[in-house]
């Protein structure tokens, strides 16, 4: 496995690695967990190398947010990802992703408006442009990412289909889905900020959300579920409620009732120093 963290090298190996095969690429901000080892091993299947980036962005992390407490463990990820069979690990510096003068920004409408567009302002903005980034660097001929991060899916999707970044076909961005602990919350870079009595209750939050897709698919309108799924998470111990929303599952669209297309519900909530987010599907 190769450990690149400049331009030139990386240009030769997947020059090489393009040429004897396709190429997957699943782009992470490290600290890797089997929900990212979920998405190497989907890539695996799919195509003849896979690539994995490391880079945790400050693009896409507010002023008051966790970039510097985000944990950065690059020596472990690189022994899971090489037990993977993964070929290439694409680990740049920030002065090699942004170097000096660097002055452009992607911005996407429409999906990345609401939800985590609302409650992280220029979030989804810094995602595009690291991704296209990436993209550009990488040259893939095909992307992973999770649905965990259900928005930030489409957002890609719709930049992906914009700017020509892969060749259209179904798969080149394939969302893979949400790998859970056994007691259902997401895997999460971010649960690590969980304390043990806090991680005991954050479980709470698929619960409830389990609760409220059942009360919307049997009738109950959505605006009584998802406040009562509010009610339920501040009951037990969460801070806040950034959202608690249901969409169209694939523009996103807001829907105040239930519609005949397939619906998402996602919900972003605090506990403790994490911001969980979870999305769960809705049936027609
Ligand atoms: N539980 C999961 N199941 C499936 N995919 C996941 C899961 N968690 C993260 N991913 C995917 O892995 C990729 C890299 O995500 P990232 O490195 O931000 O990890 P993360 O655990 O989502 O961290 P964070 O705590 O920052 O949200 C993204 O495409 C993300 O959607
Ligand atoms: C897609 C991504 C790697 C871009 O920094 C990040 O948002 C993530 O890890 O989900
Ligand atoms: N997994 C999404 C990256 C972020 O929260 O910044």
């Amino acid at each position: 496995m190769q450990l690149i963290h400049t331009l030139d090298p990386l240009r030769n190996t997947v020059d090489s690695l393009g040429a004897a095969g396709s190429l997957a690429l699943v782009p992470t901000m490290g600290a890797l967990h089997d929900g990212h080892l979920t998405l190497v091993r989907e890539a695996k299947r799919r195509a003849t190398h896979v690539a994995v980036s490391i880079f945790v962005n400050p693009l896409q992390f507010g002023a008051n947010e966790d970039l510097d407490a985000y944990p950065r463990q690059l020596e472990r990820d690189c022994a899971l990802l090489e037990a993977e069979g993964v070929e290439l690990v694409w680990a740049p510096g920030v002065d090699v992703m942004y170097p000096e003068g660097f002055a452009t920004n992607i911005s996407i409408s429409g999906v990345s408006e609401g939800l985590c567009g609302a409650s992280r302002p220029g979030h989804f903005d810094g995602v595009a442009t690291v991704v296209c980034k990436l993209f550009n660097q990488v040259r893939p001929d095909m992307a992973l990412f999770g649905e965990k991060d259900w928005q930030q899916l489409a957002v890609i999707r719709r930049m992906a289909r914009d700017l020509d970044l892969v060749r259209p076909r179904a798969d080149a961005i394939l969302g893979v889905p949400t790998v859970r602990e056994a007691d259902g919350l997401a895997m999460s870079s971010r649960n690590a900020y969980l304390t043990e009595a806090e991680r005991g209750r954050a479980a709470i939050l698929p619960e409830a959300m389990h609760a409220a897709v059942s009360a919307i698919e049997s009738g109950i309108a959505p605006g009584e579920a998802l406040s009562q799924l509010a009610r339920t998470l501040l009951s037990e111990g969460f801070l806040s409620v950034d959202y608690a929303e249901l969409r169209d599952a694939e523009n996103l669209r807001l829907l105040e009732a239930r519609s005949n297309r397939p619906m998402r519900l996602l919900v972003a909530a605090r506990i403790g120093k994490a911001r969980l987010i979870d999305n769960m599907a809705v049936s027609p």
